[in-house]
């Protein structure tokens, strides 16, 4: 068996990536984001107060047939961006791109920051990371895919992130045509619960890849690429109106600059970031003033190669392998 689900980038700067998700019966279709940087599948719900959940779709369980109360269970997340959301646990059916799983915790929202409030355009997020990651107590629950991967033609899915357009995340193939280049794998490390990797090398505008590993994670919930301080001054370097922003909180540059491509090495590949995707927006509507896809990662304490890094490349997460696997596109 396989799944196959479009996802369409919220906005104009492919600031998140959407994907409709179907939950209980009859079905509740909630538009999710997909999230390889953790491991908790929650939704703004009929417990999500009202006023936060305003101008967002939710679920409610008591209109599920096929919905049970976990009880006794309760959830609390926290992103690295101090977002967060915490409630409590129904288990019932999901479907993501004709697959169902039967019994999946689905985890109702009593509370949700700000950034969620205003963030209308998402009901929740739907954890594709390990289940080690998973934040419900006193037993934690496993992700969709952990729970479909046994019933999957073969235990891993694909993301194909585009600019601007629809891509697709499909389980339990690979769809090779999506990628110009051959996949190449390198092992995932899933101990701290996102698709950890190296890359081996990195290089700016097309010149020869050098042999500066870079460790990180393949996060399809974060927007941007976030490297260490010194790879971003090596680029920016070459970015002639390039400077950092305080209220923009990073790197801005003329929205008219011509910019480098940005490649890294991984799997013995190299996969190209054109410069075109390296210009996130303009600051603000109509601003000449433009906000840089690649960031720093240098207050994070972790590498992240987001939807910025993940749109030039099909990416593999091949559960079964432990592996990722990168095509160029
Ligand atoms: C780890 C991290 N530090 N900082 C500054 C950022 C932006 C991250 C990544 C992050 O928070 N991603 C995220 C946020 C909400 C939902 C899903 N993923």
């Amino acid at each position: 068996q396989t799944g196959s689900a479009n996802t369409n980038p919220s906005d104009s700067a492919d600031d998140e990536y959407i994907t409709s998700v179907s939950i209980g019966t009859p079905a509740q279709v909630l538009p999710l984001d997909f999230d390889t940087g953790s491991s908790d599948l929650w939704v703004f719900s009929s417990e999500t107060p009202k006023s936060s959940a305003s101008g967002h779709v939710t679920y409610s369980p008591s209109k599920s047939s096929t919905a049970k109360k976990l009880s006794g269970s309760t959830w609390s997340i926290e992103y690295g961006d101090k977002s967060s959301s915490s409630g409590d646990v129904y288990t019932d059916v999901v479907t993501i791109g004709g697959f169902s799983v039967k019994t999946q915790a689905v985890e109702s929202a009593t509370k949700v920051s700000t950034q969620f409030v205003q963030d209308t355009v998402i009901s929740g997020l739907v954890g594709l990371g390990f289940d080690i990651g998973n934040q419900v107590s006193p037993r934690p629950q496993k992700t969709w895919f952990s729970n479909a991967a046994s019933s999957l033609a073969e235990p891993l899915f694909t993301a194909d992130l585009r600019h601007q357009e629809t891509g697709s995340y499909n389980f339990g193939f690979i769809d090779t045509s999506l990628a110009k280049g051959t996949i190449g794998y390198t092992p995932a490390d899933g101990s701290e619960g996102y698709w950890g990797f190296t890359a081996t090398g990195y290089s700016v505008g097309g010149a020869k890849l050098n042999r500066n590993s870079i460790t990180g994670i393949a996060d399809t919930g974060t927007t941007l690429l976030l490297l260490p301080d010194n790879i971003v001054d090596a680029y920016y370097n070459n970015v002639e109106s390039a400077q950092y922003d305080d209220s923009q909180e990073g790197v801005v540059f003329d929205c008219d600059e011509d910019l480098p491509s940005f490649s890294f090495g991984v799997g013995g590949q190299t996969i190209t970031i054109s410069g075109d995707l390296l210009n996130l927006t303009p600051i603000e509507e109509g601003s000449s003033t433009c906000f840089g896809g690649l960031q720093s990662s240098s207050d994070i304490g972790i590498n992240i190669f987001g939807d910025v890094a993940l749109k030039a490349a099909l990416v593999v997460f091949d559960l079964g392998n432990e592996r990722l696997g990168w095509a160029q596109k």
